[in-house]
């Protein structure tokens, strides 16, 4: 990409991350995700760009603001994903690991994905290749423990702590590594691993669309990662088909997610989390915690932006 378009999509994550901040804790998930998804939207709408909208998850709810199908003034063809609000029950709750992002490349180059549940594993640049999807979870703890020269005892795993990871988690205790259980949010756990900051190893359920967000981060920052899509039904491998898929035991690692090295993505913290800040409101203005990064130059950014209201007259 001639432009690099990181500056441009992380205002958007910023102004995601302020309007969802404002009703932290209220209560009310339908609106603070309403609100989130409308900033970004208008924000994202300012690019000079032909944008077209890829992994919506919530396209289809008719319960929340309609993302539209394309968004900019006008430019160069691009691919946008937009997560306004990830972990929006927890932003709402006023809970931790709520996370605004946006990813954007040449048209064609996300993987368009059904919204259904994807199996991942993920990891950081520094522990390389090693993990395989099809191997049982403690032997992947094993490999990165000795990719890291790490004891297992010290190697972290971050987990979401939902019914349908139990097993998943008495696994990885029996092994004796340690355990990040996170709430909500896979993104921020992943984004986690990838970095190598608090934990060393993501694994678990979440959504397939999360998946491509995942791939990109590592297209940018490196790392690895696997994910299996979970097909309950043939309703299930229809949706799949109408994005392009018939392999169903398919193992999607970045290169299928996001097929090129153009791509940028920009992420800013609502609520305090695994790898951001939550957004801080001072006297005059809020100060946000963001990240931008590039895959071409692998350029990584890590912002603390102050905004300052009286400039800013829409809050
Ligand atoms: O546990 P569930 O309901 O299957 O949802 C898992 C998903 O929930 C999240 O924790 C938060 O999802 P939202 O973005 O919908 O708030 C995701 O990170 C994860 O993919």
């Amino acid at each position: 990409m001639d432009t690099n378009y990181g500056m441009e999509i992380v205002r958007a994550t910023e102004i995601a991350a302020l309007t969802a901040a404002r009703e932290q804790g209220l209560g009310d998930y339908r609106e603070i995700l309403n609100h989130a998804r409308a900033a970004i939207a208008k924000t994202l709408n300012r690019l000079r760009i032909d944008g077209f909208v890829v992994n919506d998850r919530f396209q289809n709810r008719d319960d929340l603001f309609p993302m539209p199908a394309t968004l900019g003034q006008g430019g160069p063809t691009m691919d946008l994903m937009a997560i306004a609000l990830e972990a929006h029950h927890s932003a709402a709750n006023g809970g931790n690991n709520a996370t605004s992002y946006a990813v954007i490349a040449p048209r064609g180059v996300i993987q368009s994905v059904p919204n259904l549940n994807m199996y991942k594993i993920v990891v950081g640049p520094q522990v390389g290749n090693v993990i395989d999807i099809n191997q049982p979870p403690i032997i992947n703890v094993k490999r990165v423990a000795r990719a890291l020269r790490k004891y297992t005892e010290n190697v972290t795993v971050c987990i979401l702590n939902q019914a349908r990871h139990k097993q998943l988690i008495k696994e990885i205790r029996e092994c004796g590594a340690r355990i990040k259980l996170i709430e909500e949010g896979e993104l921020s756990g992943c984004l986690s691993a990838i970095t190598g900051e608090k934990t060393d190893l993501y694994l678990g359920y979440g959504y397939a669309p999360e998946g491509a967000l995942v791939a990109a981060a590592i297209s940018c920052l490196g790392g690895y990662f696997e994910g299996k899509i979970f097909y309950e039904n043939d309703r299930d491998r229809e949706q799949a088909e109408e994005h392009g898929i018939s392999d169903f035991e398919k193992i999607f690692r970045p290169q299928d997610l996001v097929r090129s090295k153009e791509v940028a993505i920009a992420a800013t913290g609502v609520t305090d989390g695994e790898f951001l800040e939550g957004v801080r409101f001072t006297s005059n203005g809020a100060v946000t915690s963001s990240f931008i990064a590039r895959a071409e130059t692998k350029t990584y950014r890590k912002l603390e932006t102050r905004h300052f209201f009286d400039y800013k007259p829409v809050f």
